[in-house]
């Protein structure tokens, strides 16, 4: 999601297993071991000894830097309206009568785009676990949306012929997962990992903030300090929560714009194979993770083909890709009804002004007075108004016009800003229209598995086994199957998003 990357934080631990972690800072045989790519094919039960590859670090407390004021984010929204009249990047919006986007974006100002989305994310402050899970406001949107993430991770991420259960009964397998997250930002993932259903061997962070990619390091150390125990409250499929806690995987993190450039030349990324590079043999990832960015990448045809090139070129055969994106259908009908409303409310000022200019044309006997000349378009100089919605804690607005019928075509350009209660400042997204995004998936061996809206996934996994308990430890709900904690504020700004899992054929 927009605005803030640390909204998606791992679920905190309960007392019982914070204490565990505690004993386990002295068990080192549960620290992570460096990844070693020689070892991958067969990926079959493989035993790893100990050898911590990062030292534990001190953890930041939030500071005075987490708190803004409304004024303060007004004078946000003000600057970011100004320097999109001054920089004329609202314009960037393609019309539908615009020619299809096809390569990378030759005007700077485009270019300027990923500049902004990274400066963004760089600024969002880290506020620390403790302020996101009780001074924030949209704590109850916070956990909705880890924990819809959370039944992504449980529900996909094994391999088809992982057998559920075999963690607690204490033996692999055979395969571990090999995970990149594509625009990990913070971090904020690792927890959940840490609590797949199917053990993690390697985790692979990937995103163009580099402050973020420190942010994420920091995490991980972290973590690793504990032992590897920090996943804490998640729970799982395969019923984990008594079990012990997994030893921590191996991590790395790297900057890397993802969907401007291949990543294929990202050594480790190389290692686990890319499109079968080096080796024919080389396995891929299990999985590739897209968790609220991969609208980003709609900001051309070009971006949007790179992006899955990409995710198809790092997943083996039978691979996940999951993730979620905000909800084009959604989108569509917010901006259809607008668009309505906007031909209504111009028919009816034409008719207030025709009917004005027919009683004054009574009144007069100039043969020169042309009620033509008065027709109701908007005046030279005034702003068209444009697409804009939401409430409280989230605001999507569209700089230019929209599609009448709301339908998005071409599939790419279509820039908004998304504005979220707590983030920095506005950030420009891009539509994602579901059946351009699906229909481009397949030409790169992508196919659909699940396609779900946010609200759609707690009706259908709240009273899951796994997940409908999993919902209260992450304070979703109240305990024993009580109250929601997301109020219907939050609850629309959730629904903005849905979930997705395809496979590689
Ligand atoms: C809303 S944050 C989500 C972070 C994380 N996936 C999560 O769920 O907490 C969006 C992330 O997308 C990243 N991003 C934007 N453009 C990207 C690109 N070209 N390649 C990879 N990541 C990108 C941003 O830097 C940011 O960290």
């Amino acid at each position: 999601m927009a605005g803030d990357c640390d909204y998606h934080d791992a679920p905190s631990s309960s007392p019982e297993q914070s204490s565990k972690s505690r004993r386990r800072d002295h068990e080192n045989d549960d620290l992570p071991q460096p990844f070693d790519a020689k070892k991958l094919a067969p990926a079959k039960k493989r035993l790893r000894s100990a050898s911590p590859s990062e030292a534990p670090r001190k953890q930041k407390r939030p500071g005075q830097r987490a708190r803004i004021t409304e004024a303060e984010r007004e004078q946000i929204r003000q600057r970011q309206l100004e320097r999109e009249r001054t920089t004329g990047s609202a314009p960037t919006v393609a019309s539908p009568a615009a020619p299809l986007p096809g390569s990378l974006p030759a005007n700077p100002q485009r270019a300027g785009i990923n500049d902004v989305v990274r400066a963004h994310y760089n600024a969002v402050p880290e506020r620390g676990r403790d302020w996101r899970k009780t001074d924030s406001r949209i704590k109850g949107l916070r956990s909705f949306n880890n924990w819809v993430k959370s039944c992504i991770i449980q529900k996909f991420s094994p391999d088809e012929d992982h057998s559920p259960g075999a963690l607690e009964r204490g033996i692999s397998s055979g395969n571990q997962l090999l995970v990149l997250d594509i625009g990990c930002g913070k971090g904020g993932d690792l927890g959940k990992w840490q609590q797949a259903p199917q053990t993690v061997e390697l985790y692979v962070g990937l995103d163009p903030a580099d402050v973020s990619i420190e942010q994420a390091k920091e995490r991980y150390r972290s973590m690793a300090s504990r032992g590897g125990g920090g996943g804490g409250r998640g729970g799982g499929r395969g019923g984990y929560n008594n079990r012990r806690p997994q030893r921590l995987f191996d991590a790395r993190f790297q900057t890397k714009d993802c969907f401007a450039e291949t990543i294929g030349d990202v050594e480790i990324v190389r290692q686990v194979g890319f499109n079968n590079a080096p080796v024919a043999t080389a396995r891929g990832f299990d999985v590739v993770s897209m968790m609220f960015c991969m609208h980003y990448a709609f900001e051309s045809e070009a971006k949007a083909r790179q992006m899955l090139k990409n995710v198809a070129s790092a997943l083996k055969k039978g691979g996940r890709f999951i993730g979620c994106i905000p909800n084009s259908d959604v989108i569509g009908t917010r901006v259809e009804e607008f668009n309505k409303r906007l031909a209504a409310k111009k028919q009816a000022q034409q008719k207030a002004k025709t009917d004005g200019a027919s009683s004054k044309a009574a009144e007069t006997t100039s043969p020169s007075s042309s009620p033509a000349a008065e027709d109701g378009e908007v005046e030279e100089g005034e702003a068209e108004e444009s697409a804009e919605w939401g409430n409280d804690i989230y605001r999507v607005r569209f700089p230019g016009k929209t599609p009448e019928d709301g339908v998005f075509r071409p599939p790419f350009g279509w820039k908004y800003s998304f504005f979220l209660h707590e983030a920095v400042e506005e950030v420009p997204e891009y539509v994602v229209p579901w059946e351009a995004f699906r229909a481009l998936a397949e030409d790169y061996n992508l196919e659909l598995q699940y396609h779900k809206g946010f609200a759609d996934v707690w009706d259908t996994e709240k009273d899951d086994r796994e997940l409908g308990p999993l919902s209260e430890r992450m304070g979703v709900r109240e305990r024993h199957g009580g109250a929601l904690l997301v109020s219907p504020e939050e609850m629309e700004a959730a629904s903005f998003y849905v979930a997705f899992c395809f496979y590689k054929v």
